[in-house]
């Protein structure tokens, strides 16, 4: 049997990147024999190993080709004659179709160390096509890898826009369109992400309240400057739904399976950002801003309320900026109200709410009215 370092492992090898993990195709060998070499099994598609020291993967060579639709209709063949060419041939891009053997040569059957000079995202065959999943990957690489000067080659994107046509993206499955999304987030130039599938026709399909122009343009400059100040996964999410309405933003986090905390987030800044973004030239008032503050749980969510406002000075606009200074102003006066001393006073049950609730507004107006003196 002989192994192989393969797929990204080569390829961040070769672009001079910190390799994080490894994976190795086996040729030559079976199932037993790994066993008895002392390999462990994992998964029960394919034929995969955990080495017993390393705890690196190891792949049997082999094929896999497409039964139905969606990500599960593969038919694979792994026996000790499926060659390693036969093996790189399955992957998605040339330069993730690379391996190299122990003494070091590289492997390289489709050319992916050209198109690493090149600078080209390019299918490896045909076959690409048999894994919708496929779009989105290459969508993040283009994401991850457009600093370093690369960009999908042509035929790859005209290939990618006859599989969304073709009904393609349709029949993945909500967690890995959203397990790619997060992982797109927080790529090094996220936005070109959502460009690529843009490009391609998928964005019309996965999200398509970001197919209008102007909402599309302005999800990118939000999720750009949120990006520009280190914003977490859940900034991210919030700035590039910024543009949709309430109801369709919750509808659509639902449908991509967000978790909890990106839909709160997104929520709460689709909510927040009419009332602070209001152009008509009336700032919010003390009620309003208490109003904001009791919405964003201030009280007992301080983290996710500094959150909130980070995002927010990405996306309202220039003018709305004095009415985020004035939120934060609220909530600073806001917080020094001690409800200790109230129920000290003998303030009890609804009364003791209703109580903390007028120190506050009292504070916050004259912590309005401070500054306009
Ligand atoms: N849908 C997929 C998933 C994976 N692969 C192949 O399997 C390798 C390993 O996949 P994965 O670990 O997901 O990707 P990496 O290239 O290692 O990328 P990352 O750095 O994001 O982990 C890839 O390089 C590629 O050759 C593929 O062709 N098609």
């Amino acid at each position: 049997m002989q192994t192989y370092l393969v797929g990204g492992a080569v390829r961040d090898e070769l672009l001079g990147l910190e390799v994080k993990d490894r994976d190795w195709v086996v040729v030559g060998a079976t199932p037993d024999q790994m066993l008895a070499e002392g390999f462990k099994q994992v998964g029960a598609d394919f034929p995969v190993f955990l080495h017993p020291g390393s705890r690196e993967e190891y792949a049997l060579a082999r094929t896999e080709r497409k039964q139905g639709h969606g990500y599960h209709g593969f038919e694979i063949y792994s026996a000790p004659d499926v060659t390693l060419e036969e093996d790189l041939k399955r992957r998605d891009l040339t330069i993730n179709a690379m391996a190299r053997d122990n003494q070091g040569h590289i492997i390289d059957p489709f050319n992916g160390q050209q198109d690493i000079r090149d600078r080209q995202l390019r299918h490896v065959s045909e076959a690409f096509a048999e894994d919708p999943l496929r779009i989105l990957r290459i969508a993040r690489f283009a994401a991850r890898f457009a600093p370093m000067g690369f960009e999908v080659c042509q035929n790859t994107m005209e290939l990618m826009q006859t599989m969304v046509n073709d009904g393609e993206v349709h029949h993945l499955v909500a967690e890995r369109v959203w397990q790619e999304i997060q992982r797109a987030l927080q790529e090094k130039e996220p936005g070109t992400f959502f460009e690529v599938l843009r490009a391609c026709g998928a964005l019309d399909v996965l999200i398509p309240e970001l197919s209008p122009p102007e909402r599309f343009d302005a999800a990118m400059a939000a999720l750009h400057c949120v990006h520009r100040h280190d914003g977490n996964l859940t900034q991210r999410f919030a700035a590039l739904m910024s543009p949709v309405p309430p109801q369709e933003m919750s509808e659509r986090a639902r449908a991509l399976k967000a978790p909890n905390d990106c839909t709160a987030l997104a929520q709460l800044l689709a909510t927040t950002q009419p009332i602070l973004g209001e152009s008509t030239g009336t700032a919010p008032g003390a009620s309003e801003l208490l109003g904001l503050l009791d919405r964003a749980d201030v009280w007992r969510r301080a983290d996710r309320f500094h959150t909130l406002l980070e995002v927010l000075r990405c996306t309202l606009p220039e003018m709305a900026i004095t009415n985020l200074d004035a939120l934060q102003r609220a909530a600073t006066a806001a917080a020094g109200v001690e409800p200790r001393q109230l129920l000290d006073k003998g303030f009890k049950g609804k009364a003791l709410g209703q109580a903390i609730q007028q120190e506050r507004l009292k504070c916050i107006e004259q912590a309005l009215t401070g500054k306009n003196r």
